[in-house]
């Protein structure tokens, strides 16, 4: 299969969609989320880094469309760093909203802004070991505290899956206590602030951009799934747009159903993303 077959989209809004982006692509905006998307899945979250193939692909796409922008739930600053992003050419008008949208890094400035820390994290914080301790977690559960957010992990425990569900009511209660809600992820329930979300950040930097002539958007995980809702809304108001999953590649771990089943094109994991935003740019380049 060619390249070109092989990054066909199997809907028609996702044709419609791909070709408004190649038709114009100063005006298409790039949308991405990060752990699983560019970055490959791996066991402990502080070793996550942007597959190389995607960062030098992203270099020659972003000065050849009109806004490229990293939609991720990791503090801002974090995904920049693990992403490679300061350093990397081409990326110099990159944006990243982090936090699900609480944070925007831009790299222009290398500015990070930020809504108000949120209440209730930080009683959260000092309540989780014992609720981890009352509740029998497994050994290896691991929390990642994001200032503003807490992650409690189960990939490196020995059953993941049972280890995850294990704490799903008493973190659901922890989370009620203090006002925040449980997002839960690829072997992750995070204990956040309500309010905002991929979807609500999606919108918001598309509606900065009211010449945008398409979005793509790239996710990998039910934190994408409003996200694509809001691609979902803007194509019916009539902006064209291309919604991609990144399949899970992980061995044993399952793709999140409802995202493979609304994407209009899937990839395989990270390398496939970098394959496709490859195939973007040459497609651009090889036009203009
Ligand atoms: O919105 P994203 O960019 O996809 O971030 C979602 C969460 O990703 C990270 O956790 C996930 O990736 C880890 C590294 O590969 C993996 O070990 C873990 O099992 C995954 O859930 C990150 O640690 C979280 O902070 C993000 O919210």
């Amino acid at each position: 299969m060619g390249r070109t077959e092989q990054f066909a989209p199997s809907t028609p809004v996702g044709r419609a969609g791909l070709a408004a982006l190649l038709a114009a692509p100063s005006e298409a905006v790039i949308a991405l989320d990060f752990d699983g998307t560019l970055a490959p899945i791996v066991p402990d979250p502080e070793q996550a880094r942007a597959h190389p193939d995607a960062v030098a692909a992203l270099s020659r796409l972003a000065p050849l469309v009109g806004a490229v922008v990293v939609v991720t739930g990791r503090p801002a600053e974090v995904a920049a760093r693990y992403g490679g992003f300061p350093a990397a050419p081409g990326l110099g008008h990159l944006t990243v909203l982090g936090h699900y949208g609480a944070e925007r890094w831009e790299a222009e400035t290398a500015e990070l802004t930020a809504a108000e820390p949120p209440p209730g994290v930080a009683a959260a914080r000092a309540e989780l070991p014992g609720v981890l301790e009352r509740s029998g977690a497994h050994p290896g559960t691991w929390v990642e505290d994001k200032g503003r957010a807490l992650g409690v992990h189960t990939r490196r425990t020995g059953a993941p899956e049972a280890a995850l569900e294990l704490l799903r009511e008493p973190l659901a209660h922890l989370a009620a206590d203090h006002g925040l809600i449980v997002e839960p992820g690829r072997y992750v329930l995070e204990l956040r602030p309500p309010g905002v979300d991929k979807g609500a950040a999606l919108t918001a930097f598309l509606a900065e951009r009211p010449r945008a002539g398409a979005v793509l958007y790239a996710g990998d995980d039910l934190g994408d799934l409003p996200a694509y809702a809001a691609v979902e809304k803007r194509r019916a108001d009539g902006l064209p747009g291309l919604l991609v999953c990144s399949s899970g590649t992980v061995a044993g771990e399952a793709q999140v159903r409802e995202l493979a089943e609304q994407a209009d094109l899937s990839v395989p994991g990270p390398a496939g993303l970098a394959e496709l935003l490859t195939e973007l740019a040459d497609r651009i380049e090889s036009a203009g």
